[in-house]
């Protein structure tokens, strides 16, 4: 990577409040939450704002698992997508630590300032409000499965932006990451 001025992307501690603009974080912490099953079961309520435009498209919910292997890092961010027509969940099954790129929903183009990197832990998921940018799925150091929650039905629900060749923006896996 030469003479391409590059911006490393921080990576931030992934929380509810940080995320807000982006979306939900799908953990225990900090959930409305109460018993249930006759005492032996606590129920973490109503985590995330599902979204699959029912009324457009026949929108339905699909539930799936993703199968991601790890990206190689620094890695050279070339792209980002959006699912206009849904929102879209990854919950970890491995839990193990993964990376979330995103950026506020608005139009294209996408400015690399609006970018912002979390370190996401293995007990918490992120759902993506419809219309967020995002990175498709960041896994760190090994493959791990992802359950996810999105939108099926007719439609385009994936719009893609690339940023330019000279790009140079560069996701570093997190110092804490890097020997495991
Ligand atoms: N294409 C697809 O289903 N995956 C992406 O949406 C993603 O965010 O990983
Ligand atoms: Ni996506």
């Amino acid at each position: 990577m030469d003479n391409v001025a590059y911006i490393t992307l921080d990576i931030a501690p992934l929380t509810r409040e940080a995320f807000e603009p982006f979306g939900d974080v799908i953990e225990t912490e900090g959930a409305k939450h109460f018993t249930i099953n006759n005492g032996n079961t606590e129920r973490y309520h109503d985590l995330a704002r599902v979204d699959v435009s029912p009324d457009v498209g026949h929108g339905r919910t699909l539930i799936n698992i993703f199968a991601a292997q790890p990206l190689e890092y620094p890695l050279d961010v070339k792209m980002v997508e959006r699912h206009p027509l849904g929102s879209q969940a990854f919950i970890p099954l491995e839990g193990r630590p993964y990376l979330v790129l995103v950026a506020e929903a608005g139009d294209e183009p996408v400015d690399p300032k609006n970018l912002r990197a979390f370190l996401a832990q293995g007990n918490q998921g992120v759902n993506y409000l419809k219309g967020t940018w995002h990175h498709p799925v960041l896994a760190l150091n090994e493959a791990q499965n992802f359950l996810v929650v999105d939108r099926g039905g007719e439609g385009n629900n994936c719009d893609e932006f690339y940023f330019g060749e000279d790009g140079g923006i560069v996701l570093a896996k997190p110092n804490e990451l890097t020997n495991k």
